[in-house]
């Protein structure tokens, strides 16, 4: 594994990361394209700090997994917790995200922490922060500047000591120039800024990423590792990348299940583009011929000689 990497530290593990609750994928940071190494020492400086940070990036790119290693490097005792505002029920968003008192809704026969309350001496990660309604962006400030939070339906607000750190794909700046994002939030958030570049934009930590992700599926699947072979490497470096590292992941997880040998070859990493897979193709023929009758499967066995197939 890694066997290209340069030495340093270019792959940062997580030593404990079995015990945490960080999760399964999670157990490294691979940082090796300049870019990459620069944001490392931000994300260092400003876990040392207390402020608040906006991570910006696009979807996948790995703004959970900085969030995380924020969180652990900032010593904070209390949870790492993470919502995304656009899963947040529109009619109970503010219990979820603030809890409630006991008998505040009908059959409420206990109180709620909610989310912001779990992060207690911890972090709140709100990923896709840009989602969460008007209205309670206001009251997320207020909490975070007085320490204090009103439960829903409650008469006296709780003391709580949350981190924020949030992310979003979308550019808030814009948003709040469209009035739908609080500018005194934003304002807030933008104390500690992140840009977590497209995977495309940072071109060296392609190839260490996947051969950390071919690495840690080989081992999880307990399959021999194979190696990218130089034309896999070259397609692998010369693909966009849409969706980022979560897309890198899943090309090599992939390839890992259909390479049969022990090097990896362009076509298994299906990529748009790439040399069409010949395994496919195959099995779907040989799908198609168990499913037709004798002469069709005559017929259809000559037409296939006759294409070469
Ligand atoms: N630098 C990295 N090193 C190792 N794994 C990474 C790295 N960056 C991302 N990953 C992995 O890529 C996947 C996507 O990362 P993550 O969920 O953090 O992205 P995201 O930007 O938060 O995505 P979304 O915006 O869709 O929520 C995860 O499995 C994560 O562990």
């Amino acid at each position: 594994m890694n066997r290209h990497l340069p030495p340093g530290q270019s792959l940062l593990t997580f030593p404990d990361a079995d015990k945490s609750p960080l999760s399964i994928r999670a157990k490294a940071l691979v940082f090796v394209d300049p870019r990459s190494r620069r944001l490392r020492g931000e994300v260092e400086r400003l876990a040392a700090t207390d402020l608040p940070v906006l991570i910006r990036g696009e979807s996948g790119t790995g703004k959970e997994l900085l969030a995380r290693q924020i969180h652990r490097e900032s010593g904070r005792g209390g949870l790492f917790v993470a919502l995304n505002c656009g899963a947040l029920s529109p009619t109970w968003a503010e219990a979820e995200l603030f809890g409630h008192a006991v008998g505040a809704y009908a059959g409420s026969a206990c109180s709620r922490a909610g989310w912001f309350g779990s992060a207690n001496g911890g972090t709140l990660y709100l990923d896709e922060i840009g989602d969460l309604p008007l209205g309670l962006q206001g009251k997320l400030l207020a909490a975070l500047e007085t320490r204090e939070v009103l439960r829903v339906g409650a008469q006296q607000p709780t003391p709580v000591d949350v981190r924020l750190v949030a992310a979003s794909s979308v550019d808030l700046a814009q948003a709040v120039a469209a009035g739908k994002f609080s500018e005194r939030l934003y304002r807030y958030l933008d104390e500690g800024r992140l840009e977590l570049p497209a995977l495309r934009e940072r071109p060296g930590d392609i190839l260490p990423l996947a051969e950390y992700f071919l690495g840690v599926y080989a081992q999880r699947l307990g399959l021999d590792l194979p190696q990218f072979g130089a034309e896999a490497q070259l397609a692998l470096e010369r693909h966009a990348w849409p969706g980022n590292t979560r897309e890198l992941e899943s090309v090599v997880h992939f390839a890992l299940l259909v390479c049969s040998g022990d090097e990896i070859l362009p076509a298994h990493l299906n990529l748009p583009g790439a040399a069409a897979p010949s395994y496919a193709p195959l099995t779907i023929i040989e799908e198609q011929l168990a499913r037709l009758d004798a002469r069709e499967r005559a017929q259809l066995q000559a037409l296939l000689a006759q294409t070469g197939a």
